[in-house]
């Protein structure tokens, strides 16, 4: 499991380690790894060219010290200081020392220009609110130059804890963090500014809590939770999943949920609603019923909502599924005026999955509000709800009402954001609910298999090839050959 800290116990553990260590021994470490990040991507065998970006604080020593490291390897360093009077120091005396120059802002642009590499050491943990008016120029001014970016510890400008970007931020092609990832790192906007992360060990791991603010799912995490049938198993011990979703205008979204949950390795799918033709047209494997949900017979989860429309029929069989004794997954439609009362009322847990537009009608609140703050929008769905939200778009988010740290799936593309997907979604994780794994679990669990798949299918995917690219996506996560 990936694990991030938010900054307060980022700074906590670092106390309690430098307390224990030779002052300047983590950044030391830190610009050591640093400093082998940029080699890696820095071209060989001719003149090198590095710019450091050095604002006021120690991500800026960080990158002076890194820049120390290269400038001796014979690669021409250049630090651009953002606040000369308040540049770090040691620093700045280490780069001096191994012959890398100085300058100010105002020439960055004729440095930048020449950069193979440029090394953004603006602000890390200490960056807060928008970059000031200088930061923002020096921002705009790498972006226009178009050399690769290595970001020290977090892109300046993206706020760590959160993942908003209010304003100019750095763009990284790499971003090297120290000791722990940072929420802001794994969610976006925030995400897609870092670009690729490497997380350099700076010894941080004794100091830090036992609960990260955020976590994300590895592959073996996601394969210890994927359900196998065993010797005992029968098609209802492996879970019975109801799909009551789709319509008479939309029996696509029927057809697609139900394939989400064969495919999500679901024992049995029962199907209830007008959809019935379609469904068995398409899966042979279905058992289809046109009543009310409850009449279909018994199951392990219900998915509800894809595609159901909003008449009166709709409302019925959205309200039929609530009272249901098992697990219910809402989305779609299904979330349509939901009232949070009736969801905290439920006697089994409940899984809520809305696109951000969905989440805004939810809380009241806009869709951009939604998109620019991700994080706050999907706990404030689980609180509300007493639900397990799923909030999805570019970065899918998982909270639990319980508390916790929040999941950000790691896997997926936004080749995803096509008509459908959100339903085949739906059915992988009602699969996942009736095999018996919490809420939280299956949700996430999900997701990530959702997004795998998303990258697996044919570019470019539709729906139902993302359906079809998830058998694939299980062996190569359970490691085990076709058939087995
Ligand atoms: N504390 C530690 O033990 C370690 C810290 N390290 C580095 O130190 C960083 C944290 O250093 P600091 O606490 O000095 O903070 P930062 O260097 O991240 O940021 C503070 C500096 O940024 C300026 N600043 C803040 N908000 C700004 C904004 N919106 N626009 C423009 N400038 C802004 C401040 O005026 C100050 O000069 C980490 O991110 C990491 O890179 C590493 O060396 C590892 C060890
Ligand atoms: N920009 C993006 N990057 C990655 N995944 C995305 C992006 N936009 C949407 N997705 C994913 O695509 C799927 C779309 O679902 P949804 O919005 O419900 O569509 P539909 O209702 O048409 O099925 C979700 O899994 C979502 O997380
Ligand atoms: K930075």
């Amino acid at each position: 499991m990936r694990t991030a800290y938010r900054v307060e116990t980022v700074r906590t553990a670092e106390r309690a380690l430098m307390d224990r260590l030779p002052a300047g021994t983590l950044m030391a470490r830190a610009a050591a790894g640093l400093a082998a990040a940029c080699a890696d991507l820095l071209p060989s065998g001719r003149s090198r060219r590095v710019v450091l970006l050095v604002g006021g604080g120690d991500n800026g020593g960080d990158a002076l010290y890194a820049g120390a490291r290269l400038a001796r390897r014979g690669v021409g360093v250049t630090a651009v200081l953002l606040a000369p009077d308040r540049a770090h120091p040691g620093g700045l005396a280490a780069l001096r020392a191994a012959g890398g120059r100085t300058t100010t802002p105002d020439a960055a642009a004729a440095a930048l220009a020449r950069a193979d590499l440029v090394v953004d050491g603006i602000t890390g943990i200490g960056g807060r609110g928008g970059l000031r008016p200088a930061a923002a120029e020096l921002a705009r001014a790498v972006a226009a130059a178009g050399a690769p970016v290595i970001a020290v510890d977090l892109p300046s400008g993206v706020d760590p804890d959160t993942g908003e970007v209010h304003g100019d931020a750095v763009r990284a092609a790499l971003t090297v963090t120290f000791g722990t990832h940072k929420p802001g790192l794994l969610v976006d906007p925030a995400a897609e500014y870092a670009g690729r992360v490497r997380l350099v060990d700076i010894g941080l791991g004794p100091e830090l809590p036992p609960g990260p603010d955020l976590t994300a799912l590895e592959p073996a995490d996601v394969a210890a939770l994927l359900p196998r049938p065993g010797a005992e198993s029968d098609k209802y011990r492996r879970g019975v999943v109801g799909i009551a979703a789709g319509s008479a205008r939309y029996p696509g979204a029927a057809v697609l949920a139900v394939g989400g949950a064969l495919r999500g390795g679901a024992g049995a799918v029962r199907y209830a609603g007008p959809a019935d033709a379609a469904v068995i047209a398409r899966y042979p494997e279905a058992l289809v019923s046109t009543g009310l949900p409850h009449r279909a017979g018994r199951v392990q989860s219900w998915v509800v909502g894809p595609g159901v429309g909003d008449d009166r029929e709709a409302r019925e069989r959205v309200a039929d599924v609530l009272d249901a004794d098992v697990p219910v997954l809402i989305d779609a439609d299904g979330l349509r005026g939901l009232d949070p009362a009736r969801v905290r009322a439920r006697s089994a847990p409940t899984v809520l999955t809305p696109h951000a537009g969905e989440a805004a009608a939810l809380l009241g609140t806009s869709r951009p509000e939604v998109e620019a703050g991700r994080l706050a929008a999907v706990r404030a769905l689980a609180d509300r709800f007493g639900a397990v939200a799923l909030l999805k778009g570019s970065t899918t988010l998982v909270a639990d009402p319980a508390g916790g740290a929040v999941r950000a799936n790691p896997t997926g593309t936004a080749w995803l954001a096509t008509a459908g997907s959100g339903d085949v979604l739906s059915g992988l994780i009602g699969a996942l609910l009736a095999a018996g794994l919490t809420p939280l679990d299956a949700a996430s669990a999900g997701a990530y298999l959702h997004g795998l798949a998303g990258t697996h299918a044919p570019v470019p995917p539709m729906a139902s090839t993302i359906t079809e690219a998830l058998p694939a996506v299980w062996h190569e996560l359970l490691g085990e050959p076709r058939g087995r």
